[in-house]
């Protein structure tokens, strides 16, 4: 029978359900706060249940010499070091969509808080101080609310937002117009939501992109008196620079429930007037941690009873029998998806995807889903196979699908073919014998590119020397390069080069390559795929 252990605190419903589906289980709700004690008994288990005091590190995977998955009782899984899990084996799955009511209300309640500053205000009063006269709010109704990230729980903020007569804007790059006028806000640019809004509220992931989203340049074009509600990730905000603000007056107020160190127990914000904290308490309702907990339990107790995945961040849902086969062009799709969308910054409208061949008869739904997770993975980290067409279509994206007998030299070969306002992108990429993905058309141009963890992307005029450019540069800063391929349309025409190296090109590299004249662009990529 396998087991579970449940290491933070989740409703017993969970417990229920494992023990109904034949899983054993054991209740821990305190061990995940204890490392050391966590790290001698993992290793029992087949399935681990958490939420967010968990820290599943690399030390923690590398003892859980029987673990198959890791389900995440929430939405965010910045705890669980996926990368190590995936290299392992282990699925990790998360509940996107169970507790993203109650977290949008927790910002619309940290809102409120903030403008009437209600806590002090019923601490005061608690006190026996009646002073009324100290406690000056500001009306929500008319004020614009700027949203910065529109997914599952901002789209939710937005749409009280309008319900509360605010005027709405956010910011998005997945944001389609339609989708913007659907939830009835306006779509802008984040340095417009800065300069424009009262309120603004925090709904992204934390990615590279998103870290310190909100610092002191970023405050610097807001207006004084901006009331700064996070409740999605700490990081996003850099907590001195809204302490400087608070303390200068530009900011009046802010609502907090994520801290950039977690628990936090000690932090320069507590005691600032005007600054209401919570305890990362967004999910923390007993009908959200209900949904939750029943969708874990159910969706690991599938796994682990009956093979069956869903709502995995970091594998496909693919039925046993198909899995060999369909296994390596899933991750082409998903590399394919990977590159457009590392390259592209821009809002996109149309993805159609052309199966050729051998791959026109495979799941192409699988296919599909795992294209989109990949585009969409570079914007949304926790994305997976599951939630990705939704959200392309939540986003406005129109899909097509083509399917054609063998056209050419290659068995089968996938091509995604992505638009955005400004321009059209396409990739094809297809599988050798050895079943590692490889890039075999980029921008039309074709070339025959292995695909490595590491690489770099660059554009140029077809002119003699740039190999040796490129090679130089790299090899002056000892960036040791694997393959190199380079193609162009037409002799003196366009020209680009794929380069696949074994590290992360540094970003002083990078800006060396970027200056030189014969080189118009240069852009790193990573993909997940197995270290060569
Ligand atoms: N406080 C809590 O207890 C709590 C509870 C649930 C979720 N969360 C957090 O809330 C956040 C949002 O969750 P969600 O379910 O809505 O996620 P989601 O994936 O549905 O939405 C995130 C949105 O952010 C957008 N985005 C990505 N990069 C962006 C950028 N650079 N600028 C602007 N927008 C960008 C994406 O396009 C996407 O629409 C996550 O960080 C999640 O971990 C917190
Ligand atoms: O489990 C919690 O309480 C927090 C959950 C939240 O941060 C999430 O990402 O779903």
């Amino acid at each position: 029978m396998p087991r579970v252990l449940v290491s933070d605190k989740l409703s017993t419903t969970a417990v229920q359900i494992f023990k109904d589906r034949g899983v054993e289980v054991d209740y821990l709700p305190d061990l995940g706060k204890d490392k050391e004690k966590l790290l001698a008994v993992i290793g029992q288990y087949d399935g681990l249940a958490i939420r967010s005091a968990t820290k599943v590190t690399e030390k923690l995977i590398a003892a859980a010499t029987n673990l198959k998955v890791i389900g995440r009782a929430g939405i965010g899984v910045d705890n669980v070091d996926i990368p190590a899990a995936s290299r392992r084996g282990i699925i990790v799955m998360n509940t996107p969509f169970g507790n993203s009511i109650t977290t949008a209300e927790h910002a619309i309640a940290l809102m409120f808080a903030v403008a009437r500053q209600i806590p002090e205000a019923s601490a005061s009063t608690h006190a026996g101080k009646w002073e009324k006269n100290r406690f000056m709010g500001v009306e929500i109704t008319g004020k614009t609310l700027g949203v910065i990230g529109c997914g599952n729980i901002g789209s939710i903020v937005a749409t009280r937002g309008v319900g509360l007569k605010m005027h709405v804007v956010a910011f998005d790059p997945f944001l389609s117009e339609s989708r913007a006028a659907e939830l009835g806000v306006e779509k802008v640019e984040l340095d417009e939501l800065f300069a424009r809004a009262d309120f603004i509220t925090l709904h992204t992931p934390l990615t590279d992109k998103t870290r310190n989203i909100i610092n002191a340049d970023a405050i610097a074009k807001m207006k004084k008196g901006v009331r700064i509600i996070n409740c999605a990730r700490g990081g996003l905000v850099v907590e001195a620079d809204l302490i400087a603000g608070l303390k200068s007056g530009k900011v009046a107020g802010a609502g907090i429930d994520v801290f950039e160190v977690e628990p936090a127990e000690q932090n320069e914000l507590f005691g600032m007037d005007n600054v209401v904290c919570t305890p990362h308490l967004g999910a923390s309702t007993s009908e959200a941690q209900e949904n939750v907990a029943l969708q874990v339990a159910e969706q690991m107790a599938d796994y682990l009873v009956k093979g069956a995945v869903s709502n995995a961040i970091n594998m496909p849902s693919i039925t046993a029998e198909e899995a060999p086969r369909l296994k390596p062009f899933v991750k082409l799709a998903e590399v394919l998806g990977a590159f457009v969308g590392q390259v592209t910054e821009d809002p996109i409208k149309e993805v159609e995807i052309l199966f050729d061949g051998a791959t026109a008869t495979m799941n192409t739904r699988a296919l599909i889903s795992a294209a989109l997770a990949g585009l969409i993975r570079p914007q949304v980290s926790d994305v997976n196979m599951v939630s990705a067409p939704i959200m392309a279509k939540e986003r406005g994206v129109i899909l097509s699908e083509i399917r054609r007998d063998k056209s050419g030299v290659f068995d089968g070969y996938i091509k995604l073919t992505v638009k955005t306002e400004k321009q059209t992108r396409a990739i094809a990429g297809t599988c050798f014998s050895d079943l590692k993905p490889r890039f075999i058309q980029i921008k039309g141009i074709n070339m025959d590119a292995e695909v490595g963890r590491h690489m770099l992307y660059t554009t140029n005029g077809d002119v003699p020397g740039i190999i040796g450019l490129l090679g130089g540069i790299l090899g002056k800063h000892k960036v040791n390069i694997a393959n190199f391929q380079l193609g162009r349309d037409h002799p003196g025409g366009n020209a680009i080069a794929m380069l696949y190296l074994d590290e992360r090109i540094p970003d002083a590299v990078l800006e060396e390559l970027r200056a030189q004249p014969s080189i118009d662009s240069a852009k790193p990529l990573q993909f997940d795929v197995a270290e060569a």
